[in-house]
């Protein structure tokens, strides 16, 4: 634009006119600078649009949709701050529910959530390794308590949250994984427990492949009480569901248990078994009652101990019953001199089932449990 103007009126043209105070040219200067403004004005805004484009997509986030993953500084300063808005806006996360993971990639913070933090040595000092041994299940069986009465044992250490790494965050690989662990010196075992790995199709394949040398425990409890603590989780949550009883049946009528009901599902226990079987001995899978850890903890405690190949150290003079809460509690919690009962999750009171239907789901369940103490040689008495 500027060009062509000069070329239109000729140089000598254009220096002679300098010297004469020329109206028009004055217009015309000054139709320069408001475009030059302009343009200015036009940049300075764009930039905005982009920041504007920034805090959107955290609203994004905030909603749970995916965007596009952006690590390093802001990302991760973004992503915390997400969390911290959310877990605002979220009621108090449940134990054992929903545990807060780092995004993979962006490796696990120095300082982990105690939710995550397992006993780490007052110097710091030892390795993260991936766990020698897993309470793989089963949900509702039990398994925050016999994990808590573990972590008092001194060569014992193990994660505090349910790393769901077999399950949802295989993608995230093995190092993410181990970066989850507490630091263990030499013959300490790593621990974790993820009650759902062992309805999981996958996991048995993915923990061999891990180590065909892990040590896997599952607490079984009374299939059909596991049932109703189950539903009665739910309940806790989504009070609108429908009753326990027509969750049960396909057809009330004829009976027909809803086996694709997971709070049935779960309760297969011969079923899942078989699957773990296909990639474990039995020798290396260890039955837990959820029944005798309730009224004989130290001595369900002493046959994992053994299992583990660890001295017994974990015995009666660890443990008190808790009248108010009505189950065993330990006289010391891990790394505290005080006393410890689980959290309020833990116990809750069952709704009334109907003692029909309860007949109806023993009555269904009885040949898988004939099957299950087959299997495992061990008679854990659900069928009186
Ligand atoms: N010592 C002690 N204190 C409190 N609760 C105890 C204890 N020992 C076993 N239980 C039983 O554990 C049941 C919860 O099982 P899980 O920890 O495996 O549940 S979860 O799958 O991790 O959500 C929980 O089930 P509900 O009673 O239905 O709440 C308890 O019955």
């Amino acid at each position: 634009m500027c060009g062509g103007h000069g070329s239109s009126t000729g140089t000598g043209m254009a220096f002679s006119r300098v010297r004469k105070p020329d109206p028009r040219r004055a217009v015309l200067m000054l139709g320069f600078l408001l475009t030059f403004l302009f343009l200015l004005l036009h940049m300075f805004s764009h930039q905005c649009t982009i920041t504007g484009g920034t805090t959107a997509s955290s609203g994004r986030a905030e909603r749970g949709l995916r965007e596009p993953q952006l690590w390093g500084y802001g990302a991760a300063r973004r992503s915390s701050r997400v969390l911290a808005e959310e877990s605002v806006r979220r009621p108090a996360v449940e134990e054992d529910e929903a545990p807060v993971l780092p995004p993979p990639g962006m490796g696990v913070p120095r300082r982990l959530s105690p939710r995550f933090a397992g006993k780490v040595s007052p110097l710091g000092e030892g390795s993260k390794k991936l766990p020698q041994a897993i309470i793989i299940g089963v949900k509702k069986g039990g398994t925050r308590a016999l994990l808590e009465f573990l972590r008092v044992h001194p060569d014992i250490r193990a994660v505090g949250a349910e790393p769901h790494f077999f399950d949802r965050n295989y993608d995230n690989g093995l190092d993410w994984y181990r970066e989850l662990m507490p630091k263990t010196l030499e013959g300490q075992i790593t621990m974790e427990k993820t009650p759902s790995y062992f309805v999981t199709r996958e996991a048995p394949a993915r923990i061999s492949a891990m180590s065909r040398d892990t040590k896997l425990i599952v607490v079984v409890r009374d299939p059909v009480t596991r049932a109703i603590s189950d539903y009665t989780q739910t309940l806790s949550k989504k009070p609108d569901i429908p009753s326990f009883e027509s969750l049960t049946f396909k057809n009330r009528t004829t009976g027909l248990i809803d086996t694709s009901w997971s709070a049935i599902q779960i309760g297969i226990y011969a079923k899942h078994l078989d699957n773990w079987l296909q990639y474990f001995p039995m020798e290396q899978i260890l039955f837990v009652s959820g029944e005798r850890l309730i009224s004989d903890p130290a001595g369900e405690l002493g046959r994992v101990q053994d299992f583990l190949g660890l001295k017994r150290i974990i015995t009666d003079k660890h443990f008190y019953f808790n009248q108010t809460k009505g189950f065993p509690c330990l006289k010391k919690a891990e790394g505290s001199s005080k006393p410890h009962c689980l959290g309020k999750t833990k116990g809750r009171t069952h709704p009334n089932i109907h003692p029909e239907v309860v007949q109806r789901l023993r009555d269904f369940y009885r040949p898988f449990n004939m099957k299950f103490y087959q299997m495992t040689g061990r008679f854990f008495g659900w069928d009186d």
